[in-house]
């Protein structure tokens, strides 16, 4: 991954990439807004106004005053008015901004190679496409309203002080660099506070996220107890972190920033009496103090919330930064895919060496030729290469040295969709979505009608235990939905790689978990498939591949033995037969007393 805590700034970049549709709504929005500072600069001028003409000379033109007033009031409303239906365009942009960018997210993070997954943490992962585009909701939020709204409302009071006088205007606009002075002070004091309430936070999450994925493993060990005192323990260390950061607040912050005020207050008055002493002052200047007050509550409120909102806006940024790091992860897979569709599903195997660190292969040189529509079963120890060997096919990875050919044209060279079309599996732990049956078939492939997700069942010996279901084929499966068990998972996820009518099907494992009654059904999807479809399966169970057209067995990455099972188990001392041996010997003391 880049690294997500270089120039949080440049995120900004993303975030106007978000938002770009949304440029004329957001100029309005500034436009808008610019008017409401406008009014709200207004108010004091009146003020001012009723103060010098009306009240201190004693002047009670009634019909003045009470226009004076109720333009007072106007501004004011229409002033919250304008902000308040601003602040309501600013979160619609913000939301499908965000919504725009957690589906670019996860459209990218769909295209990565497998090579990318093998690094990244699951959690980690979501965590970037829900979280942290939630941060950068906030951000939007942040930037586009509090920032943007408070700086424009600053800008007007101080030219509209600028106007009246500008040398107490320059006065209170020192407070900008002092306050900005503050917040660095104040940011390097709770630094490492803040850093550390971050960092209890992910933990919690982590915690939680493991101890979900665990569940199971950690009921059976009567690990609850230890698990849940562990997290009441960084749960309370978060509390405690929290605290000390919402002290560092309360007792430097804030009093710093009030201080700050009222040495303002205390300057500008000094200044009014300064002027006072020089020169002929009168009554007027009381409206002109009146008016420089009511400024500067509406300059410091705005900075402060601007300063206020600092901690959270690093935050967000670095949300940002982290979306935008997964975002620049490459989603290049090699050559151009300027081949054909695969038409009969030949494979081809020559020289293949591979290796996910290439100075350490884990595939040695294989060699193998599977003409379409056999059957090719693949064996071996744990960890002699298999899945590699399965993940090649399927295009997750790219081998170091040889090649890959369907068809006699490079497997690389199939378009995407096409080898899509063409291929299908049925991995070892099978994954069924909260859907309907039916939705879990077809997997909202086009094309699929009710009839071809029937069709698939029944080719995969599914359809049976699916009629028998509450709803049918519109029973719900996956979180939330019925239960069914793991060898039926094993039969839905065949049919749903047969309903896709693939040319080739890879079987990884398929059969390790299941019971032998189910075992036989997908034997015999299997052998009905036989001359139609390339079948290229995984197998710990022997029995499953013992019809195969040809089993290689595989040793240490490399390929040591390859035949029929008769052909394999008529060579003594072979691998393959010792393979059978120990398996029939395992499940002869597994079976039960007297069965
Ligand atoms: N994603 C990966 N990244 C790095 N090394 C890997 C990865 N997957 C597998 N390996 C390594 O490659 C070697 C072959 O593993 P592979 O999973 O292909 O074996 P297998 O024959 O399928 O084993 P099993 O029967 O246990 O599934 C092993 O040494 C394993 O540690």
């Amino acid at each position: 991954m880049a690294k997500p805590h270089e120039k949080p700034w440049q995120s900004v970049g993303l975030l106007m990439d978000a938002a770009r549709p949304e440029r004329p709504q957001l100029v309005r929005g500034a436009l808008w807004l610019l008017l409401a500072a406008g009014l709200e600069a207004l108010g004091p001028i009146l003020g001012k106004r009723y103060i010098d003409h009306h009240l201190l000379p004693g002047r009670y033109d009634f019909v003045e005053m009470g226009t004076l007033l109720a333009m007072v009031l106007a501004v004011s409303w229409a002033a919250s008015w304008t902000r308040y239906a601003q602040l309501s365009r600013m979160a619609g942009v913000a939301r499908r901004s965000v919504l725009r960018l957690r589906e670019r997210v996860y459209a990218h993070v769909l295209a990565l190679p497998m090579a990318f997954f093998d690094k990244a943490i699951t959690g980690q992962l979501v965590s970037r496409v829900t979280n942290d585009t939630e941060a950068v909701n906030q951000l939007y939020r942040q930037v586009l309203y509090v920032m943007l709204d408070s700086s424009i409302v600053v800008a007007g009071s101080l030219a509209a002080m600028a106007w009246l006088d500008w040398r107490l205007m320059l006065i209170v606009a020192t407070l900008v660099p002092a306050m900005v002075i503050i917040i660095k002070g104040y940011q390097r004091l709770s630094a490492p506070a803040v850093a550390r309430t971050r960092q209890l936070r992910s933990d919690i999450n982590a915690q939680m996220a493991e101890s979900m994925a665990g569940m199971a493993v950690l009921q059976a060990a009567g690990a609850a107890q230890r698990f849940g005192a562990r997290f009441e323990a960084v749960n309370g260390e978060h509390r405690l972190s929290r605290i000390a950061e919402l002290r560092a607040n309360a007792w430097l912050l804030r009093p710093a920033l009030d201080l700050l005020n009222v040495l303002l207050l205390v300057t500008v008055i000094y200044g009014f009496g300064l002027r006072e002493l020089s020169g002929p002052m009168g009554a007027v200047e009381v409206g002109l103090l009146y008016a420089f007050l009511s400024y500067i509550a509406r300059v410091v409120e705005p900075l402060i919330q601007i300063t206020m909102q600092f901690g959270q806006l690093q935050q967000a940024m670095v949300a940002a930064s982290r979306v935008r790091a997964l975002l620049e992860e490459d989603e290049h897979r090699g050559p151009p895919q300027d081949g054909r569709a695969i038409a009969h599903g030949a494979l081809r195997l020559e020289g293949l060496t591979f290796g996910y660190d290439p100075a350490r292969p884990v595939l040695h040189g294989v060699d193998v030729d599977i003409p379409a529509g056999d059957f090719c079963g693949i064996v071996g120890h744990t960890g002699s290469g298999k899945s590699t060997l399965l993940s090649l096919l399927l295009r997750f990875y790219t081998a170091q040295q040889g090649r890959i050919t369907v068809d006699g044209q490079p497997l690389a060279a199939v378009p995407d969709v096409a080898f899509r079309d063409a291929v299908g599996l049925v991995p070892q732990e099978p994954f069924l979505v909260a859907a309907s049956v039916r939705e879990n078939i077809a997997m909202g492939r086009p094309g699929i009608t009710d009839a071809a997700v029937e069709a698939a069942a029944h080719a995969a010996r599914a359809h049976d235990f699916i009629t028998a279901l509450p709803q049918g084929y519109d029973t719900r499966l996956g979180e939330g939905g019925a239960r069914v068990s793991t060898g039926q998972k094993q039969l839905i996820a065949m049919a749903r790689a047969l309903a896709g009518a693939p040319r080739i099907l890879f079987l990884d494992e398929a059969t390790s978990n299941i019971d032998s009654a189910t075992e036989q059904l997908v034997g015999e999807a299997l052998t009905a498939l036989h001359g139609r479809v390339t079948v290229v399966a995984i197998a710990h169970r022997l029995s499953t591949i013992r019809a195969a057209d040809q089993i290689l067995v595989l040793n240490h990455g490399r390929l040591q033995e390859r035949g029929t099972h008769e052909v394999l188990m008529a060579f003594d001392g072979g691998l393959y037969r010792r393979l059978v041996e120990l398996q029939t010997l395992e499940e002869v003391a597994s079976a039960p007393p007297g069965g």
